[in-house]
Order: structure tokens, then C-alpha cells, then sequence
């Protein structure tokens, strides 16, 4: 089953990743290869609803293959989580004749390219996001730069906690989901890792950080995933008030892990996943998410991915434990 286009559209939407003007970039020269125009939607799904789109060619996605951010700006909005606006994104899309669109972003942008799709919008979905939490792909875009940002940042930190003694605890980004400090964790060499998907008590904590003083460690680096509980600080806090032989510093690394250049395999992964996406659509595989499996990109339908959750691998726990002993 095939399908003709005359003309698709192609946003980013939430968290921007690095690897998102990667994968326009393909969009733009995989559709104009086969005499597609292509719309590039200004500022995710609320540029939908404002009609804020502009024809793009091949001209217009030179020299950003190796650019962070998004040279089509993202969003999150509000409106579009509610069935007006929703309509509203319909009836720009109609107007502008754009018979598809290629949405690039995370869990919850997907979760909006499935209510277009449910109106009839012939749709795919390109997982984007450094916190990886998208079901049905191994890697989304951006998780590979976020993860070679975070080490080299506790790398140096390490340096200086080594220096002056220090526990440190260094707060990665991943809202709900731990993998980006359970990976950093792990390739850092960290003493311990706290995610929100396992419990852990601050007594546990503090008896890890004893465990390392007295093996003669000169520092504790625990990464803290942004979603675990308690917060860091007040983690941080507790911890300082026992003694156990280091003083206790704080690093939140924040934005800093959603820029920067893309990696060779961030910018790999997006290159292909922007010329899937159109054969997706041309191959009338609508309503998918292109999803990398081991070596292959395979699609799989949104419905799935917006109803399951990706699982935590909870051995890597042990490994990170067992590794930095
Ligand atoms: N359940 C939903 N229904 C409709 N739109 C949604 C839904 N969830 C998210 N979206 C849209 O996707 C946007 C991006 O989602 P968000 O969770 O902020 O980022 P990400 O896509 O990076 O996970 C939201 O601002 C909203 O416009
Ligand atoms: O863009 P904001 O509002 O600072 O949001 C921060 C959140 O975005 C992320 O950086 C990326 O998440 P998404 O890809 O789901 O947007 C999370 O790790 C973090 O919790
Ligand atoms: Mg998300």
C-alpha cells in the first residue's frame, strides 16, 4: 500500500534534543527527493494551531546537521491537550494543504501525534528526547550527546571532590525516568545511583557513603536521577549532618544536558529516523513511530508506545553498585 503526497508537514514539539535539526534535515531532503514539498511547523504543535508553517528545501537544512536545539523552535502547549485545539491544528493543516506530519519529540509529543491521528491525520512519530522513557525504541534522539554532557561533567567533578575529600551529589535530568543516571552513572564509575524507579532511604544512602570513606575512597560521587525522592538537596542536607569523613557538595546540572553538538550517533540515528519516517508515510505505514531495534529501524504503532511504559533495567543498578566497589 502506497500513498502519493503532495505536501507533509514536519515539527518538533517538547523538551528540544540534540539531533532534532539532524533529523529535519533528513525530512526535508528525503521528501524533496521524491517531489514532496515539506512545511516546517514553527514551535511544535501550538505553530500548528497559529498556522505558523513555511515551505522548507533542501537549501533551508544546510549547515545545521551539526547544530543543538531546533532550528524550527519547540513547545509544549496547552491548548493542543484539548480537543479544540486539536481541531484547530486540523483545520490549519487543511488549509495549508498538508496531508501528513512527522512529529519529533518525546513521550507526550507522541501522545499528541496520536490524537491527531485518531481525527485521520496521517502521522509519524520520530522519538526525541534525552531522557529516554519512550516505549518500543531502544534509543530516541539527544540521549547519547545528554549522556556524554553528563560524564564529562562528573568526570571534572570527580577531579575535585578526589582533591578535597568530598561526597558529591550530581542531579542528572530525566523526569520520571532514571536512565540517563543509571548509564552515567555506570560509565563515571559512581558509588551509587538513585532513581525514582527504585526506593532507596537516606540511611542507605549514608551507609554507602561511609562504606566509601572507610575503603579509603578520597571521594563519593552519587548521581541522582531529577525524579527520585527525596529531593537532592534535601538529600544533600542529610547526608552532611552525619559524620562519615567527607563534606558534602551539591552539583545540578540542569539544561546544560539538552545542548550542544550531536554526537556521530545521535546525528546517525536522526538522519535515519527523518528518512524513515518519509518512507513510512510514503509506504503507507502511517500512525507509527520509527524505533530503532539492536541495528534496524523498525515502525511501531504510537498506540503502543502512548500505552506502555519503557521498563527500568534494574541489573545496571547492581552493575553501577558492584562496578565502583
Ligand atoms: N495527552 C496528550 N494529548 C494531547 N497532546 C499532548 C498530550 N501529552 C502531551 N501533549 C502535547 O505534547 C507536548 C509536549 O509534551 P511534553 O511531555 O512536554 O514533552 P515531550 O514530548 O518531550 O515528552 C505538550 O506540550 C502537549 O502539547
Ligand atoms: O523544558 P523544561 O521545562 O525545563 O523541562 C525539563 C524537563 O525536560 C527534560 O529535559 C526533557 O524531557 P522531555 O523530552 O520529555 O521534554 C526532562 O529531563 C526535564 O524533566
Ligand atoms: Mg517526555
Amino acid at each position: 500500500m502506497g500513498q502519493k503526497y503532495k505536501s507533509i508537514g514536519v515539527l518538533t514539539s517538547g523538551g528540544d534534543a540534540p539531533g532534532m535539526n539532524a533529523c529535519i534535515r533528513a525530512v526535508v531532503r528525503s521528501a524533496s527527493a521524491m517531489n514532496i514539498k515539506v512545511w516546517g511547523v514553527e514551535g511544535g504543535f501550538t505553530g500548528l494551531i497559529r498556522g505558523k508553517y513555511k515551505e522548507m528545501g533542501n537549501r533551508d537544512v544546510g549547515n545545521i546537521l551539526q547544530r543543538g536545539g531546533t532550528i524550527l523552535q519547540t513547545a509544549r502547549c496547552e491548548e493542543f491537550r484539548a480537543p479544540a485545539g486539536r481541531r484547530e491544528a486540523l483545520r490549519e493543516m487543511n488549509n495549508a494543504g498538508m496531508e501528513a506530519l512527522v512529529v519529533i519529540g518525546g513521550d507526550g509529543s507522541l501522545n499528541g501525534a496520536q490524537k491527531l491521528a485518531e481525527l485521520g491525520v496521517p502521522v509519524v512519530g520520530v522519538p526525541a528526547s534525552i531522557d529516554n522513557d519512550i516505549y518500543g525504541t531502544d534509543m530516541a534522539i539527544g540521549v547519547d550527546t545528554a549522556l556524554n554532557t553528563i560524564v564529562d561533567a562528573i568526570d571534572k567533578l570527580r577531579d575535585t571532590a578526589s582533591s578535597h575529600t568530598r561526597a558529591f551529589l550530581v542531579e542528572t535530568m530525566g523526569h520520571a525516568s532514571g536512565y540517563l543516571a543509571i548509564q552515567a552513572g555506570i560509565v563515571t564509575g559512581a558509588e551509587m545511583v538513585l532513581v525514582p524507579e527504585v526506593a532507596t532511604s537516606v540511611e542507605d544512602v549514608a551507609a554507602r557513603v561511609e562504606e566509601a570513606y572507610r575503603r579509603g575512597k578520597a571521594h563519593c560521587i552519587i548521581v541522582v536521577a531529577e525524579g527520585f525522592s527525596p529531593p537532592t538537596n534535601e538529600l544533600a542536607e542529610a547526608i552532611d549532618k552525619l559524620d562519615h569523613g567527607f563534606t558534602t557538595r551539591v552539583s545540578i546540572l540542569g539544561h546544560i544536558q539538552r545542548g550542544g553538538s550531536p554526537t556521530a550517533f545521535d546525528r546517525m540515528l536522526a538522519s535515519r529516523f527523518g528518512m524513515k519516517a518519509v518512507e513510512f508515510l510514503v509506504d503507507g505505514k502511517l500512525n507509527m513511530m520509527t524505533a530503532l531495534r539492536g541495528r534496524e529501524i523498525v515502525p511501531v504503532p504510537i498506540a503502543d508506545v502512548v500505552s506502555n511504559a519503557r521498563p527500568v533495567a534494574e541489573e545496571y543498578i547492581e552493575m553501577a553498585r558492584v562496578l565502583s566497589l
